[in-house]
C-alpha cells in the first residue's frame, strides 16, 4: 500500500502539492487524475524518493521509498519513458537495470516478450517511436516483479492495440493483488481500467473514491427526450409542460431535450397528456469525462483562448459576411454537466480569469455534490475542493484563503 499523509511540495514560492493525504490499496487499479500542472508527477516523484517533501510524508508498505530494502524488487515505475540512454539497445538498457538490482538476465528477455519488444531488443532505443519507448518503460517497471507499480501516463503514444494491452496488463497486475497507481488524461480509458480514483487540482485532493461513486457524486441522472424531427411545436409544448411540472429542460445539440428533476414515467405521462409523440425517452448518467470536467473545471490552470488570427485575416470580398462563431467551440465537445438537484454554481463567473468558455448549456446550475463516501484520510486543513457530507456552499474557485500558501489557494 502507498500512503501519503499531509504531503506538501514547494518549489520556491510555487506550491506544487499541498497537504495531500491518500492511500493506494493493493488489489485494485487506482487512477490518478488532475489537470495539467496539478501535481501528479511531483506526487509520484515524492513516492519514489526522487523529490523530498517540504512537509508531510509518503510511504510504501510503511517505509519511505529510500529506506525500502532492494526497492527495485518491490516497486516498479514508469515516470518518463524518454529517460533512457538512447545509444543503448532496449535489451542492454534493461540488462543494466537488472544488474543494478540483482535481477537474473533471463528476466530481461521475459519482460521484453511481455511488452512485445523482443524483435527490436537489439535496436538502439533512440530510434524508438513514442509507443515503443512507453513499452520499454513498462518493461523496466515490470523487471523486478514488484508488488507496487506506478505508471505516469502509460498509454501515451500507444496505438489502440497497445492501449488495450496496457488496460489488460494493469487489471491483471491488480488481480494478482498488486498495488497499481496510474495517472492518465484519457478519461474513457480510465473509466475502463481503474477501480478507484484519486483526483487532485492545484496540488490538493479533490476526490478519493470509486469510479462509480465519483460519477454519481458529480453528475445527475437525466432523461433524453426526443420528439419527431420537424414537429417543433410539439417539442416546445413538451418543454413548457415539463418545466411547469418542476423539471429542468435543456436543449441537446441534436434537437433532443435533456431533462432532470422528473422521473421517466412522469415525463411519459406529461407527453401523453399533452398529446406529444415521443421518438426517444431514455435514462442517462454522465460519463466519467463529464463528471471529471465538472469537478476540475475550476482547478484548470491552462485554458485555450479562441484563435483570433490577429493580422492574418484576408480582407473579405465586398458583400461577403464574416463567419459566424459556433457556440461552445471554446472547448469542443464539452458542455456543462446536467443541472441541479439543489442548485450550486458550477462554473466560475464568466469573464473572470479561468472562467470556462460558454457552452450551449453554460449557466445551468450544477448538481449538488453527494456525500464523500470515503472522505479524505488524514486531511488536515479544510480543503475547499474536497467532497464533503455537508451541503456544498463554497464556489469551486476558492476565494483567497489566508490560511493557505498563495499557490494552494
Ligand atoms: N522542479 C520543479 N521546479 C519548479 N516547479 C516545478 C518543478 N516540478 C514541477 N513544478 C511545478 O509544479 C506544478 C505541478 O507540476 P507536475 O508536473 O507535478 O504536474 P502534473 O499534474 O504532472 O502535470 P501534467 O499533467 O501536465 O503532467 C507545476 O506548476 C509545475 O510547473
Amino acid at each position: 500500500m502507498i500512503e501519503a499523509v499531509g504531503l506538501t511540495k514547494r518549489y520556491g514560492d510555487k506550491t506544487a502539492v499541498y497537504n495531500l493525504s491518500f492511500q493506494v490499496r493493493p488489489g485494485a487499479v487506482t487512477g490518478f487524475l488532475g489537470p495539467n500542472g496539478s501535481g501528479k508527477s511531483t506526487t509520484m516523484r515524492m513516492i519514489l524518493g526522487l523529490d523530498n517533501p517540504t512537509a508531510g510524508s509518503v510511504t510504501i508498505g510503511g517505509h519511505p521509498y529510500r529506506r525500502l530494502p532492494n526497492a527495485p524488487r518491490q516497486v516498479g515505475a514508469l515516470l518518463d519513458a524518454k529517460a533512457v540512454h538512447g545509444g543503448r539497445s532496449a535489451r542492454n538498457h534493461l540488462l543494466s537495470l537488472a544488474q543494478l538490482s540483482g535481477i537474473p538476465v533471463r528476466r530481461v528477455d521475459e519482460v521484453l516478450g511481455v511488452v512485445g519488444l523482443q524483435d527490436v531488443a537489439k535496436k538502439r532505443s533512440k530510434g524508438f517511436s513514442l509507443g515503443m519507448g512507453q513499452r520499454l518503460g513498462i518493461a523496466a517497471a515490470l523487471l523486478g516483479d514488484p508488488r507496487v507499480l506506478l505508471f505516469d501516463e502509460p498509454v501515451n503514444g500507444l496505438d489502440p492495440e497497445g492501449i488495450l494491452w496496457v488496460r489488460n496488463l494493469m487489471k491483471s497486475l491488480a488481480a494478482e493483488g498488486r498495488t497499481v497507481f496510474v495517472s492518465s488524461h484519457l478519461m474513457s480509458e480510465m473509466a475502463l481500467t481503474a477501480d478507484h480514483l484519486i483526483v487532485i487540482g492545484r496540488g490538493q485532493l479533490l476526490a478519493d473514491m470509486s469510479i462509480r461513486d465519483f460519477i454519481s457524486a458529480n453528475s445527475a441522472d437525466f432523461a433524453r427526450v426526443r420528439t419527431p424531427d420537424g414537429e417543433r411545436e410539439g417539442r416546445e409544448k413538451l418543454s413548457s409542460a415539463l418545466t411547469e411540472a418542476g423539471g429542468h429542460v435543456l436543449p441537446e445539440p441534436d434537437g433532443a431535450l435533456r431533462v432532470t428533476g422528473l422521473p421517466l414515467p412522469r415525463i411519459s405521462d406529461i407527453a401523453h397528456d399533452g398529446g406529444v409523440r415521443l421518438w426517444e425517452l431514455s435514462p442517462h448518467q454522465a460519463s466519467l469525462e463529464e463528471a471529471y470536467m465538472r469537478m476540475t473545471q475550476s482547478a484548470v490552470d491552462y485554458r485555450s483562448t479562441t484563435d483570433q488570427k490577429a493580422g492574418l485575416m484576408q480582407p473579405l470580398p465586398p458583400g461577403a459576411e464574416p463567419p459566424v462563431p459556433v457556440p461552445g467551440q471554446g472547448q469542443p465537445g464539452w458542455y456543462a454537466p446536467p443541472p441541479p438537484r439543489h442548485g450550486q454554481p458550477s462554473a466560475p463567473p464568466q469573464g473572470q480569469p479561468g472562467a470556462a468558455p460558454a457552452g450551449p448549456y453554460a449557466g445551468a446550475p450544477a448538481p449538488a455534490a453527494a456525500p464523500h463516501p470515503y472522505g479524505a484520510p488524514g486531511a488536515g486543513a479544510p480543503n475547499p475542493y474536497a467532497q464533503s457530507a455537508a451541503p456544498p456552499q463554497a464556489p469551486p474557485v476558492p476565494a483567497a484563503d489566508p490560511t493557505k500558501p498563495e499557490d494552494a489557494r
